[in-house]
């Protein structure tokens, strides 16, 4: 429950740019929540006009008036516009967004100790692993991370939108949650976007992970450059970096936070190491760890040799924040992984190996592809589409030609193409497909159909790209969807119809 301010005592730790508009009462006013979106006003709430790249939520003050709000904050009223609401006006409404969330949810991050979890691939199975551990170690912990959040019951829910890292109010709230349920610690993966878009300003970081760069987002950030300075600043905010001494990025991180772990499985530098990597059955992986916990033998439930560094540095945080070597590796051994991260959908003898995977970048699928060999006796299929809609088109190609190069069998279909005609993303794919072992099958549950039902029972099906995603977009229309049961369906002979959702 947020507690209630005066909106001048809100106001007075905002940097205004002038003083509210309508002045008569207004300082008295109780704000009692805070939001950026018109429809989630609640009686009480102060909403944050943004200005965005479809909308100008100025144009929203009406209806927030209309659902009880108290006052408005925003960079300045449109020429000619009339507030009916009280009206802060701010040099950077998504800062100021940000802070009044902060404020309004009582600062819950000062309160646990926080670990953000930054890079391109690895993210979301590296915050888990740091959660996993930290309560491996008997502490209370939270999650915030792109297959939904986890107050310390470690029951996972689901955010009203899908995000990786949602908007500074729910980021925020979540928080307070957490604490609420006493939680010690929190880990929160944290995406470019929520760091270029304030949602986690306010946050008192204890450490940053950095996993690694590679392209992505390229439709929202530009470059390259532009992309890794977002992730950077996550870097610049925490006193204690832990960073991967095997992604060359990390040369431009050193140095940048006041204390730093790093981690690696191939140089004998670094704080933590990894090595003798030995493959077990059902895709265990066993692993030699060194470093300032000792040395000792870990074994994860997970496949691919890129699990080591994720592994790595989840340890190398938890150990920070007091977790035993014995700790480290029983929480390693039980660890259940996140869903849509490498997950095994269960098939009958006779069947092939199906494993849904999040791989969304030609880096992340050629990973997730050699992982996936060395556990396959007949064929490697992979189950690949690319999203368009302001995501990177620039992937189309690489993540088909990655596909056409590692595995042996390769169906190119949708994935939330939105408003971009499918045929456009499949012709791009199958031109960059390097070799003759592609086909196109637009319809995601028809590609996955063909693929499990015509594999071999040797084989293993990779239905990549999407995860433990819930949704699937076509135009304008979401699907509420998931590749595992779809998948799951397929193997029991049914066809899987997705029912349309109701986006939050
Ligand atoms: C590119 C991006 O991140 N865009 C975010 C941005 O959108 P925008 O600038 O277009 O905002 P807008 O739609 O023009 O709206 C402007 C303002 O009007 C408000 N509004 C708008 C319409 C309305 O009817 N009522 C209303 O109040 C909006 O709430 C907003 O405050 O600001 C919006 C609200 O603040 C976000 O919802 C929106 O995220 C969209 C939904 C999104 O898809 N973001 C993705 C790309 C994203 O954030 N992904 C990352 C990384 C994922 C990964 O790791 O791969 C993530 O953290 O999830
Ligand atoms: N350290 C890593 N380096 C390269 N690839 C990785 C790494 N860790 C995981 N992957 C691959 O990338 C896929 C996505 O990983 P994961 O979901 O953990 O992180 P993410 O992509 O950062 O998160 P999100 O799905 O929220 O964007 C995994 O399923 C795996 O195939």
């Amino acid at each position: 429950m947020m507690p209630v301010m005066l909106l001048s005592d809100l106001a007075s730790h905002l940097s205004l740019r002038s003083g509210p508009s309508v002045e008569t009462g207004w300082a008295a006013a109780e704000v009692s929540a805070v939001t950026h979106r018109a429809d989630w006003v609640t009686p009480g709430a102060l909403f944050a006009a943004i200005r965005g790249e479809r909308h100008d939520g100025h144009a929203f003050l009406q209806e927030a008036a209309e659902r009880g709000a108290v006052a408005a904050l925003g960079e300045g009223l449109p020429a000619g516009q009339h507030s009916p609401l009280p009206y802060l006006q701010v040099p950077d409404a998504r800062a100021a967004l940000a802070d009044a969330a902060a404020l309004l949810s009582g600062h819950p991050s000062r309160e646990l100790k926080v670990v953000g979890v930054t890079g391109t691939d690895g993210k979301t199975t590296t915050s888990w692993l740091t959660a996993a551990l930290l309560r491996a170690g008997g502490q209370s912990t939270g999650l915030l991370s792109s297959a939904g959040y986890q107050l310390p019951d470690g029951q996972l829910r689901a955010y009203p939108a899908h995000f990786t890292t949602p908007e500074a109010p729910q980021l925020q709230g979540l928080l307070r949650e957490m604490v609420d349920a006493r939680a010690q610690a929190a880990v929160i993966e944290t995406s470019s976007h929520a760091l270029t878009l304030e949602r986690v300003r306010g946050v008192a970081w204890d450490a940053a992970i950095w996993t690694h760069l590679s392209q992505e987002h390229l439709d929202f950030h530009g470059t390259l450059e532009d992309y890794f300075a977002a992730k950077r600043r996550l870097i610049e905010r925490a006193p204690l970096a832990v960073l991967n001494l095997d992604d060359p990025w990390t040369r431009h991180l050193r140095g940048v936070a006041p204390q730093e772990l790093t981690y690696s499985a191939a140089q004998a530098g670094a704080d933590w190491r990894a090595s003798d990597l030995r493959g077990e059955a059902g895709g265990r992986a066993s692993f030699a760890v060194d470093g300032p916990a000792g040395r000792f033998r870990a074994t994860l439930p997970l496949a691919g040799a890129f699990q080591m560094g994720n592994a790595l540095a989840a340890m190398a945080a938890a150990h920070h924040f007091g977790v035993s070597a014995a700790e480290l590796q029983a929480g390693l051994r039980e660890f259940g992984g996140p869903p849509g991260r490498m997950e095994t959908v269960p098939s009958r003898p006779g069947q092939p190996r199906v494993v849904s995977d999040s791989a969304h970048t030609p880096l992340s699928l050629e990973n997730t592809l050699r992982a996936l060999r060395p556990l396959t006796g007949g064929q490697l299929w992979a189950v690949v589409g690319s999203a368009a809609g302001g995501r990177d088109t620039s992937k189309w190609g690489p993540m088909a030609a990655v596909a056409s190069a590692w595995a042996d069998q390769v169906i190119l279909t949708e994935a939330d193409h939105r408003e971009t005609p499918l045929e456009q993303i499949l012709e791009a794919m199958s031109a960059a497909a390097g070799q003759d072992n592609w086909q196109c099958i637009g319809d995601r549950a028809q590609a996955i159909a063909y693929a499990v039902t015509h594999a071999g029972p040797d084989d293993t099906v990779l239905i990549a790209n999407k995860g433990g995603e819930h949704f699937l977009q076509r135009g304008r229309t979401v699907y509420r969807w998931n590749d595992a049961a779809a998948a799951a369906a397929a193997l029991r002979g049914e066809v899987y119809r997705p029912q349309e959702a109701e986006q939050g």
